[in-house]
């Protein structure tokens, strides 16, 4: 689990987040939604510790991360698995050596167990027979996988990702969606993501927190949200056409 407290970011005089206090589930898919420029990836970075926050307070599990110190940081940071917007694989390095990349950092293990994760992780996204070729020969989606690989190499409590689906299409988007659900639950990690896509929101959206303009507005379950009144809510999940014929569908 993953708590916030009153949480207030600002750069400068722009107040970017206002006082955002959510429990983040382990065992779930947890989402941050909302309209472009609300915040979303200062309140992911500032999660992860990118961004120091003006005030208010971060707990993993009941770890204040506030109030740690830099060592302390640097060894939670090590129960976190990350997948960036647009995989972020490094492309000078083959498949394998991406998803071992972490292992050599972090991990004490030999040689033999690093190869053995490393397989195990690949295996687990369903990459098969692909080690040794580099990220520019392999598609979009199995750029996503690897990185989700790479992401869960040290078995971390906490996964992080940021728009995983983008530049996907429909279909492979779901694919990655629910791989991420199915390892949340698998090695029960509070699993956070940043999303815009409302397919990701109806597919695995357990919990959902809706930011607009830096504050928290609403949160709620999938099921919820199409019950609410919230106007800012209904603006952005029913901006689309197909989803005002599924919000009629359901009443
Ligand atoms: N390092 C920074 N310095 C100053 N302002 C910043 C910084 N990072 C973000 N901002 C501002 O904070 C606000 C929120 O930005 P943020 O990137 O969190 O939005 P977002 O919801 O993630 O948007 P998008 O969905 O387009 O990625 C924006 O007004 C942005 O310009």
């Amino acid at each position: 689990m993953i708590t916030l407290k009153n949480v207030n970011k600002s750069f400068a005089s722009l107040k970017v987040l206002n006082d955002i206090s959510v429990n983040f589930e382990a065992g779930k898919t947890n989402l941050i939604i909302g309209q472009s420029g609300s915040g979303k990836t200062v309140l992911l970075k500032s999660i992860i510790g990118l961004h120091e926050i003006d005030s208010g307070k971060i707990f993993y599990s009941d770890r204040d991360f506030t109030a740690m110190n830099l060592k302390s940081r640097k060894n939670i940071r090590q129960e976190m698995g990350m997948v960036f917007q647009g995989g972020a694989l490094f492309d000078s390095m083959s498949v394998e050596e991406n998803v071992l990349f972490p292992l050599d950092m972090f991990s004490k293990m030999s040689d033999t167990e690093k190869m053995d994760r490393v397989n195990f992780c690949l295996n687990r996204v369903n990459i098969k027979n692909s080690n040794h070729l580099y990220p520019t020969e392999i598609s979009g989606g199995m750029q996503k996988r690897v990185a989700i690989a790479r992401a869960i190499a040290l078995n971390p409590k906490y996964l992080f990702c940021d728009e995983p689906n983008s530049g996907l299409d429909p279909v492979t988007a779901i694919v990655i969606d629910n791989l991420i659900q199915e390892i949340t639950k698998e090695f029960n990690m509070t699993t956070i993501i940043n999303t815009h896509d409302m397919n990701s929101v109806m597919e695995i959206g357990e919990k959902i927190l809706f930011i607009s303009k830096g504050f928290k507005a609403w949160e709620g379950t999938k099921e919820e949200i199409f019950d609410t009144d919230n106007q800012a809510l209904n603006d952005f999940v029913f901006a689309s056409d197909l989803y005002q014929k599924i919000k009629k569908v359901n009443r």
